[in-house]
């Protein structure tokens, strides 16, 4: 479901007389359904950088980054806009609070955008927020004032709105109390038994052991490391 061929990234550091620092060099991977892969390795690695370029939001400057049948490296803007609609999905630490929309319709809104009916995709929200303990007076706010926690599980109920057939996790679990970490260890489980591939950075090591079926180290794909 998600295959990676020789994909390397360099920055070019324009403000610093363009130096240019080799990040990922040669790095090949492949998940599949129902799989989920940590991506491990020390501070500076390249995780993050790695997942940004799965997920289109590098540049990769060469090989293949194959989600089902698309390769996003060759991939047009308006492809990989509907192929994260569909097929990909990234959950990140943190929610990019659109001003003034109530949770329930941020929530709802990756499911409104393939097309479900706006009862079905309440529904299914409605269901992720109470499922993550978010108080359902403040369903009909917007998450712009909510406390950090808050907002980071109804980042995480967004994100686990669409069944997603590939999906990139960054972080989950860091920094939610024991009752809604396993709430998300639970939508993480049921993604891979309903054939989700899944790549993902756990800091959590005990989530990591548990969700996790194999880890790639993205050390050995540094150049540095191997210089
Ligand atoms: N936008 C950027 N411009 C230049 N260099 C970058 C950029 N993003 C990341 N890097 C560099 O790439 C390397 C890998 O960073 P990355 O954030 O991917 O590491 P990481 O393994 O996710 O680390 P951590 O566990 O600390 O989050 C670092 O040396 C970093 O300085």
């Amino acid at each position: 479901m998600i295959e990676l061929k020789d994909v390397s990234k360099t920055f070019t550091l324009h403000n610093q007389g363009s130096a240019v620092i080799e990040v990922i060099s040669n790095a090949s991977l492949k998940v599949s359904p129902g799989e989920c892969v940590a991506l491990t390795g020390a501070s500076g690695a390249g995780k993050s950088t790695l997942m940004r370029m799965i997920y289109g939001n590098y540049l990769t400057q060469a090989g293949e980054i194959r989600i089902g049948d698309v390769d996003l490296v060759q991939a047009e803007p308006r492809d990989v806009i509907a192929l994260r609609r569909e097929v990909l999905g990234y959950v990140s630490q943190f929610l990019r609070v659109v001003p003034r929309v109530p949770t329930l319709d941020v929530v709802a809104e990756p499911l409104r955008a393939i097309g479900i009916g706006a009862e079905e995709s309440e529904d299914r929200a409605r269901s992720l927020l109470a499922q993550l303990n978010i108080p359902e007076r403040l369903w009909s706010l917007s998450p712009t004032t909510f406390s950090g926690g808050e907002q980071q599980r109804v980042n995480i109920a967004r994100g686990f709105a669409h069944s997603y057939p590939a999906m990139l996790l960054d972080e989950p679990t860091a920094s939610l109390d024991p009752t809604n970490r396993e709430v998300v260890l639970s939508l993480i489980e049921a993604a891979k038994e309903r054939g989700a591939a899944i790549i993902g950075i756990f800091h959590d090591e005990a989530a990591r052991a548990r969700v996790c079926d194999r880890e790639i180290d993205v050390s050995r794909f540094t150049p540095r490391a191997a210089a």
